[in-house]
């Protein structure tokens, strides 16, 4: 029975193994944030040489490179990149996520909306059929707690704040249960709309374009629906 950092590392090499098909000398690549990602950057530090940099999307992340010899830029010196890597708390079968659990999720956002490809990592245990059990993070102004606080439990949920915490950003983060999510990339669009809102964990307006899933059994590909079927890459 493999625990759920072995399934986590599982997953990351098998992106690493994934990413290094997609780049070029030349290339630089996205890097998201959180402890499967971590497997994932310790994976791909001993091929640095095959591909130029990589753009972090957190302090955490741009530590990690830096300390295996991974150079990282800085995202206003790049103008495209092949593909992103980052986990998730939740997707769903069409490739939706919450993300935001480490605080990350507006410059993993922003990261990954540079990016052609986003890659999803994630063990089965973050697999749903519909988001939503995982509270909603939602990145803040401070002094904006309280008003957009009231506008998320108007849409019937619970926010609350994650205390002692301030994002790489200086933003504060709500996170909020209880939400009922039909339709992730209204909700995504909904939230973005209200003033002192920095960013929000939904990612449906933009989803993966490729999930790989580690199990007991191996580790299989999502696609997004349309986009092909599933098939176990490595067990
Ligand atoms: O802010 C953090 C990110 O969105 C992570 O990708 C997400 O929380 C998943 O992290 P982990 O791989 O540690 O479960």
């Amino acid at each position: 029975m493999l625990t759920q950092d072995e399934l986590k590392r599982n997953v990351a090499m098998a992106a690493a193994e994934y990413a290094l098909t997609c780049l070029q000398p030349e290339s630089v690549l996205g890097v998201g944030t959180g402890s499967t990602v971590d497997f994932f950057i310790d994976a791909i530090a001993e091929h640095r040489h095959r591909f130029r940099a990589a753009v972090s999307s957190s302090e955490r992340s741009t530590r990690r490179m830096r300390d295996l010899g991974i150079e990282v830029l800085d995202l206003n010196e790049v103008e495209e990149m092949p593909i992103y890597v980052d986990g998730a708390d939740e997707i769903d079968h069409q490739l939706n996520m919450i993300k935001g659990g480490g605080g990350a999720l507006t410059r993993e956002k922003i990261v990954a909306s540079v990016a052609r490809r986003y890659i999803c990592i994630v063990d089965e245990s973050k697999v749903v059929e519909r988001l939503g059990a995982f509270p909603l993070p939602v990145e803040v102004i401070p002094m904006a707690r309280n008003v957009v606080s009231r506008r998320l439990r108007a849409l019937g949920g619970q926010p609350v704040l994650r205390e002692g915490f301030i994002t790489d950003n200086g933003g504060e983060i709500l996170d909020v249960a209880g939400l009922d999510i039909p339709a992730p990339a209204v909700l995504e669009s909904h939230i973005n709309d209200i003033p002192g809102v920095v960013g929000c964990g939904l990612f449906a307006i933009s989803g993966a374009d490729l999930a790989l899933v580690s199990s007991q059994s191996g580790v299989r590909r999502m696609q997004r629906p349309g986009a092909g079927g599933a098939d176990t890459i490595q067990s």
